[in-house]
Parts: C-alpha cells; structure tokens; sequence
C-alpha cells in the first residue's frame, strides 16, 4: 500500500489543562521530509501541540485530549499504542540541550540500550551513523568517551539530535532548539536539519522569524489556541490571507 503523502494528519484536536482549552480544534498535516515551522505567540499552544504528537502530554495530570493524530495513517491515540514505542518514531528536541551526564557514546546508544540491544558491532555502528547525520563525527570521533556535558551548547544540541536519531525516528519535533545558542551554533544546526529532512519529517516551533523563513517549507500560525494560517513558508510571509497573521509577521504583537 502507498504510504499516506503526509506524515502527521491532525484532525479537530482539542486538548484541555483541566478546564482550560490550550488547542481548540487544530486540523493540521505535516508532510513527510519537510520542514515545518510553528510560529505565535507566547501561550498560544505551539508546545503544547508539539508534545501532542508525540504523547508527552500523557505525563501531565488532568489532560484531556480529544480529536485524532495519525502518524502514517496510524492512530498515535489507539488503545493499542505504546506511548513508548511512539516517542522512539516521534523524536524531540527542546529548548535546552539536554544530554545525559555520561559519555558522548552512552548518549547517543541510551535508546537503543533501554531497547535491549547489546551488540556492540551494532552500537558502534548506530553510534557513527547518528553521530554523521548530525554533523558532529568529525568533531567528536577521538573523544567518544569524554562526557557530553563537557562540549559546548551547540555541540552537547548536535549530540542530542544524534541520540534521537540512533533509534531511526520518522519525525523529529523541535521546541525552540536554537533559543540557547549562539548565532554561530544556531546557524550549524539549521545547516544539520536541511540536510535531515532529506530522511525525516520535522516540526519545529520558533519565535525567531527569520529562522523559520530561512530553513521551513511551510509554516503554520497559531493564536490563542486556533490555527490561523497554514501554507507554504513564502506565501505566510509575503502574502499572509489573514490580518492576524500579518500584524504578527510584522512584529505588531507577540
Ligand atoms: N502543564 C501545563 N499545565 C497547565 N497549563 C499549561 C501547561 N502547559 C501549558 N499550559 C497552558 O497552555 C497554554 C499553551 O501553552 P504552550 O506552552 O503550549 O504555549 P506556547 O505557544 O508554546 O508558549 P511559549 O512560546 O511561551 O512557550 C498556555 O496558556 C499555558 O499556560
């Protein structure tokens, strides 16, 4: 059978904190091997539906989630769905760089060793492979053993891309992955993820506009919890539809 055009299908999603309605009623698709960019202001829901994709938000209390989110035409909601297996396809990346106090090797294998994998022809293996799609090998390949949190902010974000790569994800969400760094660090990992989505589908919410004209196929605008706008990156920013889109494309709000 064809594999559905898109990757992400979200269909009248609501999700509630309690009584409060963060997303309300998002019907959204996200394409294989793009990039999509998720831009509005601050609250506006951008995390909150990136963690919908990937069921981090089964982790907080008193959610209720309400609508469908498909992953290549599965249900990602299905009583049959380990939330688990789901955030091994479903990768994440946040604002912080967030490696683990071990070796730059025991970061990247960390998936693959909860998964049970023990081989070390093939840990090797994952390890290089992960460690080149994030454009870090040359950096870091005489010092696999020194700990992660010794590199710089920029190298410790490259090697958490590696470690979500390692477990071979169909999409990589990004939450703000460049807020912490560096114009220079920003600027490699922008670099690392138009040479990703070559074999990934990416989600990334920004508050940085030229970011999200430089590096998105398509960009969606959020407020107050309704999409507002969706279409192709150019179209968003040089002919936005909607006055609410245009007023914050011109920094009016937000
Ligand atoms: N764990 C939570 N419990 C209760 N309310 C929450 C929780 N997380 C987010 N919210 C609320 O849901 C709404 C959307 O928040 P969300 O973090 O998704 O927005 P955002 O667009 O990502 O904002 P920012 O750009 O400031 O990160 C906000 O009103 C926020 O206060």
């Amino acid at each position: 059978m064809a594999e559905p055009k898109d990757m992400i299908t979200v269909q009248d999603l609501h999700l509630y904190y309690g009584q409060q309605e963060a997303l309300r009623g998002v019907t959204i698709d996200f394409r294989r091997n793009e990039i999509t960019a998720v831009i509005g202001p601050s609250g506006c829901g951008k995390s909150t539906l990136l963690k919908t994709i990937n069921r981090l938000n089964d982790l907080v209390p008193d959610v209720t989630v309400t609508g469908t989110v498909k992953l290549n035409g599965q249900d990602i909601y299905a009583p049959n769905m380990d939330a688990v297996e789901l955030r091994k396809e479903v990768g994440m990346l946040f604002q912080q760089p967030n490696p683990f106090p071990f070796s730059i090797y025991d970061n990247v294998i960390y998936g693959l060793r909860i998964s049970g994998e023990k081989r070390k022809n093939v840990l090797d293996e994952a390890v290089e492979r992960s460690l080149k799609a994030a454009a870090i090998w040359d950096e870091v390949k005489d010092r696999l053993h020194d700990n992660a949190m010794s590199l710089s902010g920029g190298q410790q974000q490259r090697i958490c891309i590696a470690r979500v790569l390692a477990t071979q994800p169909k999409v990589i969400l990004m939450d703000e992955p460049t807020s912490a760094l560096d114009p220079i660090s920003s600027s490699e990992i922008e670099r690392t993820m138009l040479k990703l989505k070559d074999d990934y589908s990416i989600v990334i919410v920004t508050r940085n506009m030229q970011q999200a004209s430089r590096i998105s196929d398509r960009t969606a605008f959020f407020l107050a919890g309704e999409l507002i706008e969706y279409g192709p990156t150019r179209d968003i920013f040089m002919q936005p539809q909607k006055k609410e889109t245009e007023d914050y494309i011109s920094g009016r709000f937000g």
